[in-house]
């Protein structure tokens, strides 16, 4: 199927309705208030093999094997320290900004390992939407915010971005708070509105996993249940990747959980088996709150 940026790519095959915009073919409705999320094309899993990351001396990751499944949400969990974030940083090739960093093992992608050095980084990371701790909305308005990077994939069309931006606004709970203001400066937002446009910014370039480093640590609590909440929503189309210090976060919302301690995954499985039945001393104690 394919995916909202593509659709809006062919004008000739787009048909608007008074009620909302809608695409040929399918049954769906864009907008509010009938609202639903556009499937991004394919699988979106990552198979982690053998991987192994060293920091100038340090071996920071240690033979990491761990299945993220499709279309859940997957928390990291652990001490601080164990390699959460480094984990992450591998899923997107972060790392590779890390100075004296050397990796070994396979990390894939839909079947393709993005380690090897015929990895094309720059369409491989669209797939890849990453929220960060502290929102950083970039210097101008909640518009251009949104429409940016669609303006580097190279869509200019006005009708077009407006669509965009509608759709995304609204996937990430902020359209109604923001539709009356979007031309005014994002960093105006409170920080849990800019962690959503934050949000909106990585899914308009139409990924297809949604990485999170601690996304709501920053956030009041009623803006984290907001994040958490969406997260919750996006996970029918995405899968969605979370490092979380919080462990009563992981038990709200997740589906998969693996659990770090000291660079290695100790115990990886539903949560419902790790929270409820984990198999390792180390997880019973995490859990538990022996060690933080
Ligand atoms: N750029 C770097 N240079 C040297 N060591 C690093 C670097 N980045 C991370 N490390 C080390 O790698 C290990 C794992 O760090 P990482 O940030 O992945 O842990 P974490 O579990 O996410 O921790 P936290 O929960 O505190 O954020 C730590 O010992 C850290 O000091």
């Amino acid at each position: 199927m394919k995916n909202f940026l593509s659709a809006l790519q062919t004008p000739s095959e787009l048909r608007i309705e008074k009620s909302g915009e809608k695409i040929p073919g399918r049954k769906i409705k864009l907008f509010r208030p009938d609202y639903k999320f556009i499937r991004p094309e394919g699988d979106s899993e990552i198979a982690v093999e053998k991987l192994n990351i060293y920091i100038k001396d340090q071996h920071i990751l240690k033979d990491i094997n761990v299945r993220i499944p499709d279309k859940k949400i997957t928390c990291i969990i652990g001490p601080s320290g164990c390699g959460k974030s480094t984990l992450l940083k591998t899923f997107n090739r972060l790392i590779d900004n890390v100075e004296g960093v050397r990796i070994e093992g396979k990390v894939l992608v839909n079947g393709e390992d993005i380690i090897s050095s015929g990895t094309d980084i720059t369409s491989f990371r669209r797939k890849m939407g990453l929220i960060s701790q502290r929102p950083c909305p970039l210097p101008m308005s909640i518009y251009d915010n949104i429409a940016y990077g669609c303006r580097i994939h190279g869509i200019r069309n006005r009708r077009k971005l407006n669509l965009i931006v509608e759709h995304y606004l609204c996937a990430a709970g902020l359209w109604e708070e923001v539709k009356d203001r979007l031309h005014t400066p994002a960093v105006r937002l409170s920080i849990g509105q800019q962690q959503r446009l934050c949000l909106a910014r990585s899914l308009a370039v139409e990924p297809q996993f949604i990485l999170a480093d601690e996304a709501t640590s920053a956030l009041d609590p009623l803006s984290s249940k907001t994040i958490e909440e969406l997260f919750v929503k996006l996970k029918q189309d995405y899968s969605i990747i979370l490092v979380t210090h919080t462990l009563r976060q992981a038990l709200r919302i997740a589906d998969y959980v693996v659990f770090m301690y000291l660079g290695e995954i100790i115990e990886a499985g539903e949560a419902e088996q790790v929270f409820n039945h984990p198999r390792h001393e180390l997880t019973k104690n995490y859990l538990s709150g022996a060690f933080s």
